[in-house]
């Protein structure tokens, strides 16, 4: 019987960065977190400890905070970068993979002025991208994550099917309550706005979110991922990931008061999962080359 070293990746997982832009007196932030992953012939550290072909974790590390010194950008096209410089610069290496998450930052407002160089973060939501190169070919699969939305009525939860386990009570008029994320295959790798795309997809996940009158949290995964699709040509496919953040009817009879779906218990687990894909029928469900680095299934 042989042995054989299969499929390998490796990098430097999580570099964090920080780049502030002074050119003028209103400064600019940009706080990303990059991990790096590259594939390629790799046999020779891994058989004898040869490591002619290693291009060092920590040169990739030093490669990221390199190429910031020329400003990140576009999480998109700073991802671009780094692969096509690692599969590019390096013989042995022929597969790059760079995630991307952003941390975004909002502008201290002091006496309803924003500062020039004092900012607050943004509430839990991250802005993602993981680009893949391989064999010539570019994939761009963005997203974002920790997006928190609520509505306090327009959504309904019944008829579904009753057993000797099935405690839940149906509703006409319940609370909905979810933190989105998602992730969307680009059709191309180049010629995209990647920012004005980014900020129409999550403004349209908002609006079909709070527009659509919700039978199950299953029927707004499908809206809103629909409605991506509908307002964006260049996306192929979107994945959405949506924990129904339980909002449950706090029984106050115990304490002789009504409980007009005004007082809630907020639980955070256990959780509904809901998770989906919203694909155009005319779509390869996966591009083939995505196949190592394939997008996440949640
Ligand atoms: O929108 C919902 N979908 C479900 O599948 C489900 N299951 C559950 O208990 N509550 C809900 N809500």
């Amino acid at each position: 019987m042989g042995i054989a070293l299969g499929p390998n990746q490796y990098g430097k997982a999580e570099v964090r960065l920080v780049t502030v832009d002074r050119q003028g007196p209103v400064h600019h932030l940009k706080d990303v977190t990059v991990s790096t992953s590259l594939r390629g012939g790799l046999e020779r550290t891994h058989l004898t400890g040869d490591n002619t072909d290693v291009v060092a974790t920590d040169t990739q590390k030093n490669t990221v905070y390199a190429f910031a010194a020329d400003g990140v950008g576009q999480i998109e096209d700073f991802a671009l970068r780094l692969a096509e410089h690692f599969t590019g610069a390096f013989e042995h290496i022929t597969g790059a993979r760079m995630l991307i998450s952003e941390h975004g930052w909002n502008r201290i407002d002091v006496d309803g002025t924003p500062h020039e160089h004092a900012f607050s973060r943004a509430g839990g939501e991250e802005r993602t991208t993981a680009v893949t190169v391989q064999d010539g070919r570019a994939w761009v699969v963005s997203g974002l994550t920790g997006l928190t939305v609520l509505k306090s009525t327009g959504s309904e939860f019944h008829g579904f099917p009753r057993d000797e386990y099935t405690t839940l009570a149906e509703t006409t008029d319940r609370i909905l309550a979810t933190a989105v994320t998602a992730r969307w295959r680009y059709s191309a790798a180049s010629g995209i706005d990647w920012a004005l795309s980014f900020d129409e997809i999550r403004r349209t996940l908002l609006e079909a979110f709070a527009a659509k009158h919700s039978l199950s949290l299953q029927q707004t995964l499908y809206a809103m991922g629909e409605a991506v699709l509908e307002a964006r040509p260049e996306v192929a496919e979107i994945r959405l990931s949506l924990p129904n953040k339980h909002h449950f009817l706090v029984d106050l009879s115990p304490f002789g008061l009504s409980n007009e779906n005004e007082v809630f218990h907020a639980a955070d687990r256990p959780y509904g999962l809901i998770e989906g894909t919203v694909i155009r029928d005319d779509e390869p469900a996966d591009a083939a080359g995505l196949a190592w680095y394939s997008l996440p299934e949640f």
